[in-house]
């Protein structure tokens, strides 16, 4: 343990919300690493971005953590070309995927992190930044000893708070009640946040949010969806 990781917070330490299983890229996703992560994506490097000069210009910037296949961030990013779009996933084949579906729309207001959104947060995006941040449907650790590994944590929210702009809003949606009770019960303690719906409050589906993959496959097992706002304090 380095004398950095020692100082700390217990979860940022010692757990991380996903397992990495490399899934063999299929050619195209390949090709799309070789050809569009010069354009697309960003190296982590430990050090703070300067995001305004990645894009060449000012514009407020929203973040998605856990893009998993990026039809969303794809989506959101086509149809709100006003703002500047930050996906954050550690599973390369989605990575490969989302950087084609962009390349053959040729977008402008996207860049890419393949890397554990934890260390992203503490090390390249500076106090402040953005304007909106989205986590949807985040791995639900279902087993009561790896509910531990929940991305969704007291640590992390007061985290992404400090890299919030003022008035910053926080996305999140699951499609598992224990982990939406979870989220409600994290978030409404977390002195950072507000509930912009109400204290308690779960929010309807916004409509900037389109059915993702994991949305579908919780539909199909007869799970119910939960979207929760909450505005940086
Ligand atoms: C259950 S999937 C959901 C994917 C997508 N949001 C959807 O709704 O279809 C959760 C995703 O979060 C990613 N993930 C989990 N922890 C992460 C972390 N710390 N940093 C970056 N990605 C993470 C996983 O690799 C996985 O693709």
């Amino acid at each position: 343990m380095t004398h950095d990781d020692a100082s700390k917070p217990e979860y940022m330490r010692r757990i991380r919300s996903f397992v990495l299983r490399e899934g063999r890229m299929t050619p195209a996703q390949q090709r799309a690493f070789d050809e569009h992560w010069a354009r697309f994506g960003i190296d982590y490097t430990g050090t703070a971005q300067d995001y305004a000069a990645r894009f060449g210009r000012q514009a407020p910037l929203v973040m998605e953590i856990g893009f998993g296949n990026g039809e969303a961030l794809a989506w959101a990013s086509e149809h709100d070309q006003a703002r500047d779009y930050l996906g954050i996933e550690v599973h390369g084949p989605g990575v490969g995927r989302l950087m084609n579906a962009l390349a053959a729309r040729d977008a402008s207001n996207v860049r890419l992190y393949k890397h554990d959104a934890v260390e992203v947060l503490e090390h390249e995006i500076a106090p402040g930044t953005l304007a909106e941040a989205r986590i949807w449907f985040p791995d639900p650790w279902h087993k009561k000893r790896h509910n531990k590994r929940r991305i969704i944590q007291p640590e992390f929210v007061a985290l992404l708070a400090s890299r919030m702009a003022p008035d910053g809003l926080l996305h999140l949606a699951t499609d598992w009640q224990p982990y939406a009770e979870y989220m409600l019960e994290v978030m409404e303690a977390a002195p950072d946040w507000r509930n912009q719906l109400g204290p308690g409050q779960y929010a309807e589906k916004p409509e900037w949010r389109i059915e993702t993959h994991f949305e579908r496959r919780g539909l199909k097992l007869g799970h119910g969806v939960w979207d929760l706002l909450y505005r940086k304090a």
